[in-house]
């Protein structure tokens, strides 16, 4: 998908919303384990409910690798659901790959010719050789691992190397890459008082922004700097929408959540 596409959708939409699909068989519905494949029929449920309100979903690759054959098989129905029934939107796989050029070539045709996601998460830190064969593929896009929402980004993210933090470094660096046009960055929503400064260094790219619901993060806090003219921003939340009930009603229940946090982003667009 380009970002042009991305982009009207989300006019279109009125939403920025990207929904974690991070399923963990001992919160879902538990009538949905006599089911064949629970996994796939909880997504399925999920993306019925919720697709008109959301432009992106996130299924994390940890979910479904920690069921084994199984687990790949629904992440692959989940995929192809998302690529037929709704071709407009956008799909990551949040894999945080990353590893020598090698063997970097192979996790971008998994994810990017295999199973046709959209985008894939990237960690940055076996730099340039490591990160550019996903940059090779036209039209996907390359999610690099900036200032992450977890306590454990102030370990090395934000330190000062040569008087500049990580997270700045990571930035700037990226953006002379070959083919830099097809990187988008990860900012976690905890850390929404760093995006006045991310923005000077990135204006114009993508952001996806995970942490908001169950780690606390805010969406006002997050558009106050993070927006760009092209709104610029995809807000990530998985617990906090999917596991809204664990009764019969989930599918409903999980849309209404989204529908909280679509409206919040309706009434940041109407502003802008
Ligand atoms: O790359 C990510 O998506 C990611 C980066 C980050 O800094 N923090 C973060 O929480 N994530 C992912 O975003 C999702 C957050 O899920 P919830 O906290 O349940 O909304 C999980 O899949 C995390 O692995």
């Amino acid at each position: 998908m380009t970002t042009t596409e991305l982009i009207s959708q989300i006019k279109k939409k009125k939403s920025f919303l990207c929904i974690g699909l991070d399923v963990d068989l001992e919160k879902i519905p538990q009538h949905l384990l006599a089911k064949e494949d629970p996994i796939f029929e909880f997504n399925k449920a999920i993306i019925d409910a919720t697709h008109h309100l959301a432009v992106a979903y996130k299924p994390n690759i940890a979910f479904y690798e920690a069921y084994g054959i199984e687990g790949w098989q629904a992440l692959e129905k989940t995929i192809s659901y998302l690529n037929e029934k709704h071709p407009d939107i956008f799909t990551i796989a949040d894999a945080k790959r990353g590893d020598i050029g090698n063997t970097s070539t192979r996790y971008a045709k998994a994810f990017f010719s295999d199973l046709n996601f959209d985008s894939i998460t990237v960690a940055p830190y076996m730099g340039e050789d490591s990160v550019v064969p996903f940059l090779e593929f036209e039209n996907k896009h390359t999610i690099l691992l900036a200032l992450t929402s977890n306590r454990g980004a102030f370990d090395f993210q934000t330190k000062k190397v040569d008087g500049e933090e990580v997270y700045k470094k990571v930035l700037q660096t990226s953006q002379t890459w070959k083919n830099h046009y097809n990187l988008m960055y990860v900012v976690g929503a905890t850390k929404a008082e760093y995006f006045a400064e991310i923005r000077k260094i990135i204006p114009d790219s993508f952001i996806l922004v995970p942490g908001v619901g169950a780690q606390g993060g805010s969406v006002a806090e997050v558009c106050k700097y993070g927006l760009n003219e092209n709104v610029g921003l995809l807000i990530n939340s998985a617990r906090g929408i999917i596991y809204a009930s664990s009764e019969e009603n989930f599918a409903d229940a999980a849309a209404e959540k989204a529908k909280e946090l679509q409206q919040e982003m309706e009434s940041v667009l109407e502003k802008m």
